[in-house]
Parts: C-alpha cells; sequence; structure tokens
C-alpha cells in the first residue's frame, strides 16, 4: 500500500495560479493534495508548508485556531516567492477526525485545554503521521525543505524520512482572543516554538 498519484490540474487562486496534484493513500482511502508553484524539482530548498486539515479553520473561519491564518500566509508566502509547495494533509484535529475535534471541542467549552481534552476522549494528544509526506515530496521532486512551521515534530519526522530542512520559517500568524489559550497549551504541552526570541532557524 503507498501514497499514489491520481492527477494534476491548473488551481487559480487570489494568491497565484498553483497546479493541484492529488494522491490517495491507498491504506486509509485518505485523498491528499499539494499545491506548487514554479521549479522545485532542481535540487533547491523550496519554500514549504505541511498544513494539516481543519475544516473549522481552513474553510468556516474560526478563530479557535490559528489554522486559517496559517494557510492564508503560508500560500501568500509561496505565491510572493514565485516557487513553492504546500501539502495539504487530510488528517483533521490531529489525526482524530471531524466528529473527536467537535467532542474535543465541547470539552474545552467546559474547561479542558486542547492536550486534555483529547486524553479525556481516550486519543494521544498528536495522533498524526508525516510520513505520507514522503512520497508525495519524491513524487513531486523535491529534495530540501524551507519549511514554514512553528511545529519542531515536523521538523523532525521530516528529517527522518530523509528530507533535508534547509531552514525553519516561524508562521507566527492569527493569535486572537479565541485562541490564546489553545496557542499557550500548544507551546506549553506541544512544544510548539512561538516565543518571540524565535527567529529563522538554519540548519545544516
Ligand atoms: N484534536 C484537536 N485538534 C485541533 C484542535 N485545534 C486545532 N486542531 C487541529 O490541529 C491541526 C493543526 O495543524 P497544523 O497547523 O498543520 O499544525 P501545527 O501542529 O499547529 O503546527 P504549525 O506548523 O506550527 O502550524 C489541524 O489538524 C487542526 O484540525 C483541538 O483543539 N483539538
Ligand atoms: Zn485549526
Amino acid at each position: 500500500m503507498a501514497v499514489v498519484f491520481v492527477a494534476a490540474s491548473k488551481l487559480p487562486t487570489p494568491f497565484a495560479e498553483f497546479t493541484m496534484h492529488g494522491f490517495l493513500d491507498e491504506e486509509t482511502g485518505k485523498e491528499h493534495i499539494a499545491l506548487t508553484l514554479g521549479e522545485i524539482a532542481d535540487g533547491e530548498p523550496v519554500l514549504a508548508r505541511l498544513h494539516s486539515e481543519c475544516l473549522t479553520g481552513d474553510a468556516l473561519f474560526s478563530q479557535r485556531c490559528d489554522c486559517g491564518a496559517q494557510l492564508h500566509a503560508a500560500l501568500q508566502a509561496i505565491a510572493a516567492e514565485g516557487r513553492g509547495v504546500l501539502l495539504y494533509l487530510r488528517q483533521e484535529g490531529r489525526g482524530i477526525g471531524l466528529l473527536n475535534k467537535i467532542r474535543a471541542y465541547q470539552l474545552q467549552d467546559g474547561g479542558a485545554d486542547t492536550v486534555e481534552a483529547n486524553e479525556l476522549l481516550g486519543f494521544a494528544a498528536d495522533l498524526r503521521d508525516y510520513s505520507i509526506c514522503k512520497p508525495m515530496l519524491d513524487y513531486l521532486g523535491v529534495k530540501s525543505l524551507k519549511l514554514m512551521t512553528n511545529n519542531p515534530r515536523k521538523v523532525s519526522a521530516m528529517k527522518g524520512f530523509g528530507v533535508l530542512i534547509s531552514e525553519r520559517k516561524p508562521l507566527q500568524v492569527g493569535e486572537n482572543p479565541y485562541n490564546a489559550l489553545y496557542l499557550a497549551t500548544k507551546a506549553d504541552k506541544l512544544g510548539h516554538l512561538l516565543g518571540r526570541q524565535h527567529q529563522d532557524e538554519h540548519h545544516d
């Protein structure tokens, strides 16, 4: 079982006209997408975002999280550079799925934080598996990333799969009164690098 390429098309957006590549994970049946811009298979580091699905933030303007603002900012940055890749990964709710995320939000409405809510539902805090990224990047010919993320787990996961990370670019956008506690919990319990002191990190 593998993640296989199925079809590609143009995807015009307000930011740029991307190429959209569709992939099927034959093991889970999940359908993932890569948006690409420019020449990315030349071996040079590629501006990249590995974005986990958040229907509420990405499509419904939710302010409970920072996902929509991060998606917007990442596409804008790729368009400004004229070159890059965004993998849109269908691992909603850090891998627990949309309906369980709503259950988790209900628990958070009652006072739990985002990690406690997952645990109360019997899930680990973060169930995402980034191994799906590797065959997608291989298909696209991308070998090295300038990765837009605050999440060190994404950096170490990619390195573990042999993908070079030339640079981590912080992506701190979309903070608001509704997601302040959520972002603080990500920093405290999930290791996200959200302090003001974090500058771009260069890796060898
Ligand atoms: N279980 C759960 N998932 C959430 C909650 N809030 C947001 N999410 C999910 O968290 C994920 C966030 O994905 P990303 O923005 O790609 O990843 P990240 O770990 O925040 O790292 P960054 O690259 O720094 O943004 C999405 O799958 C959201 O659906 C929550 O309260 N509970
Ligand atoms: Zn979100």
